[in-house]
């Protein structure tokens, strides 16, 4: 997959940006602040129609002005398309060919791309909340299908927590909050069993890459940590199961529910975790193991992509090569060398291996003007 062109108008600090890409290897390179970021910021924004480091669309429109667009044409194996994105304080509009499309399962997916920032260590380290969202935009652009459950499931799991809230201290409609729940059990099965798919082919594809950066030293290993009550997760393969092992939780949570007026169970209180050695990485693990672990799981996404969708997604690689000691950057970098479409940032090219990087396009960058070289 490699994106041939991109447009920006009135994105962050780029009035009006056209810039054409290597199909390889694609450097920003310059100072701190000067626009960078801002543009794999563009490019994962037309993948995703998300940024990857704010929630607030609007902080992406240039200042003092009313709308931000961002259109690419995207070349993969079969087809070449046009995408864009334009938000503004009303909302955002996604399109394909042109057309807009009304739900976001229909756009996302088109352009696979992942990110490696150094934001990456919360994955390993942070709170549940950026490993559910990590799953999430993962899993969301692996699968459409997943992208419709979730949204389906975030819908009636909010209905339903308001049904909770309005009705708290009052009766409650029995037929009525039977039919929510059987709802939310039906949508949350669907996601668990994709998150669950998700998680042991993650863990398959890491686990080799993290024995080889290690040395062979050490096995990583990934759980999912489900909110529900269940002995073993892989007695959950088929969604009948998950569907009733569901929908009796929430039966028998009932009145603990209308107690604190909320929905206590279900993938939106998920979590996974990682072992290094038998231990908890989060808990027991060093800097150095819970960063190669992250990078373990961003170039297993590489590959599990690349087994999913026939072909390979775009990189993005924010300002991470210069926190890699020699032989993780070696891994990195030697893992994508001519096959993924690549897009860099950093302050300098010193301290980066330049016989992993084959004939970049060098895109100088200053106060948001951009030279190529
Ligand atoms: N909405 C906006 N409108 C105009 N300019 C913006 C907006 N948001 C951010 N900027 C500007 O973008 C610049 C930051 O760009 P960016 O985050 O891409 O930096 P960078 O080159 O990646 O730097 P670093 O190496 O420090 O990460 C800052 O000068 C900031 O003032």
């Amino acid at each position: 997959m490699i994106i041939k062109h991109i447009n920006l108008s009135h994105f962050r600090n780029y009035q009006n940006l056209s810039l054409d890409f290597s199909p390889q290897m694609n450097v920003f390179l310059g100072e701190n602040a000067q626009g960078k970021t801002n543009i794999l910021e563009a490019i994962y924004v037309l993948a995703m129609t998300k940024s990857h480091r704010t929630n607030k669309d609007r902080e992406m429109i240039q200042w003092d002005e009313d709308i931000a667009r961002i259109s690419g044409r995207i070349h993969n194996l079969n087809s070449q398309f046009s995408l864009e994105v334009v938000l503004s304080k009303k909302g955002k509009i996604a399109k394909l060919n042109h057309l807009e499309q009304a739900r976001l399962s229909t756009y996302i997916s088109h352009l696979n791309v992942i990110i490696f920032a150094p934001e990456d260590l919360d994955i390993v380290k942070g709170s549940p909340s950026v490993r559910r969202r990590f799953i999430d935009m993962e899993l969301g652009q692996m699968s459409p299908l997943y992208l419709h459950h979730l949204t389906e499931y975030n819908r009636v799991l909010k209905q339903r927590n308001q049904y909770l809230k309005d009705m708290r201290f009052k009766k409650i409609d029995e037929l009525y909050f039977d039919i929510l729940s059987e709802q939310v059990a039906i949508e949350g099965a669907h996601v668990l069993k994709e998150r669950l798919w998700f998680i042991e082919n993650l863990e398959n594809w890491s686990k080799i890459i993290h024995k080889n950066i290690s040395n062979q030293k050490e096995d990583l290993a990934i759980f999912y940590s489900s909110s529900l009550d269940i002995k073993s997760l892989d007695d959950c393969e088929d969604y009948e199961t998950i569907f009733h092992l569901f929908k009796k939780q929430l039966d028998n949570n009932r009145d603990r529910e209308i107690d604190q007026g909320t929905t206590l169970i279900g993938p939106h209180r998920d979590d996974m975790y990682f072992h290094i050695n038998g231990r908890n990485v989060q808990t027991y693990g060093s800097q150095g193991q819970q960063r190669t672990a992250a990078l373990s799981i961003r170039l297993a996404e590489i590959d599990l992509m690349k087994e999913l969708r026939g072909e390979y997604p775009v990189l993005l690689l924010d300002d991470v090569l210069s926190e890699l000691d020699n032989e993780r950057q070696t891994h990195l970098l030697s893992s994508i060398q001519n096959k993924v479409q690549t897009f860099l940032t950093t302050t300098s090219l010193d301290g980066i291996q330049k016989d992993l990087i084959d004939n970049p396009k060098i895109f100088n960058i200053s106060k948001g003007q951009i030279e190529t070289e």
